[in-house]
């Protein structure tokens, strides 16, 4: 069983308890729940707009350790004072050191719009997301059938959140284009292996159709490789690690926006 694998069986068993526990009818009369939400596809659609999407991560299964000792609201705030068009927060506890209170801590900071980075397999985990204040979601196409994708991203688009679909190769983005989406995702990561390459994004660029929103993920840390990845077509660049890793998030992110800007 690979890592993938692995995370999505125990997402399953977590879900499932949650669903328990949590009527669905609660997480409607979330205060949060009846707010307009914030779309980034629009955001990075804007001329200007420094496309960076920073995440927050404490930990990730490639890596033990990113940051453990920074407040997710002062994170937030450095990130949002530097510039960014969006902030991903990872909600996965057993993998990633993340939580949904992650969330509600950065939407009671920022403006910004926040992308629930999860592994979503149920609508459940919908709710949740616009319950605890984000304004988009993610759909792993790895991880999920065509008819999930369709699904999933239309409960999101009920709810008025963006959807951003995450592909790693040619047959996931094939099987997953629907207008239900903003957003097309490649990620540089193969989550299976770990590997990260660049030439991921810029081979799988032309095969996806304008109308979508281009984002490319994970490995991203130098400005060239932005202007390179923008020469593709690509408007959002989703950096993690190459931030939190550093003491200071939101003053390497500040560092790197005016590099790009230079
Ligand atoms: O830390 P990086 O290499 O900059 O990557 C960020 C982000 O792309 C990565 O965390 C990610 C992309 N897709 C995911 C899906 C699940 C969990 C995490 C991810």
């Amino acid at each position: 069983m690979n890592i993938l694998e692995r995370i999505v069986r125990d997402k399953r068993k977590e879900v499932d308890l949650k669903k328990e526990l949590t009527p669905v009818s609660l997480l409607e009369r979330f205060p949060l729940f009846e707010r307009k939400t914030n779309s980034l596809a629009e955001k990075l659609k804007q001329v200007g707009s420094s496309g960076i999407i920073a995440e927050h991560k404490r930990r990730s299964p490639s890596r033990s350790v990113i940051n453990q000792s920074l407040s997710v609201q002062e994170v937030a705030l450095g990130y949002q004072n530097a510039g960014v068009a969006g902030m991903s927060v990872l909600t996965d506890l057993k993998y990633f050191g993340g939580s949904l209170e992650d969330v509600l801590s950065v939407r009671a900071s920022v403006q910004l719009p926040i992308l629930r980075k999860e592994f979503i397999i149920d609508p459940f985990q919908i709710l949740e997301a616009k319950a605890y204040g984000a304004d988009v979601i993610l759909l792993i196409a790895a991880i999920l059938s065509r008819s999930e994708i369709k699904s999933l991203s239309e409960t999101a688009k009920d709810l008025g959140l963006d959807v951003l679909l995450e592909v790693h190769n040619e047959a996931e983005l094939q099987k997953s284009l629907m207008p239900s989406l903003d957003m097309l995702g490649v990620n540089n990561r193969d989550l299976k292996t770990f590997e990260v390459s660049l030439d991921t994004s810029r081979s799988l660029s032309e095969q996806i159709p304008d109308d979508f929103v281009k984002v490319s993920e994970s490995g991203i840390s130098n400005v060239d490789a932005i202007q390179d990845l923008r020469s593709y077509g690509y408007k959002g660049f989703l950096v993690g690690e190459h931030f939190m890793k550093t003491e200071n998030p939101g003053k390497k992110a500040s560092e790197f926006i005016k590099a790009l800007n230079s």
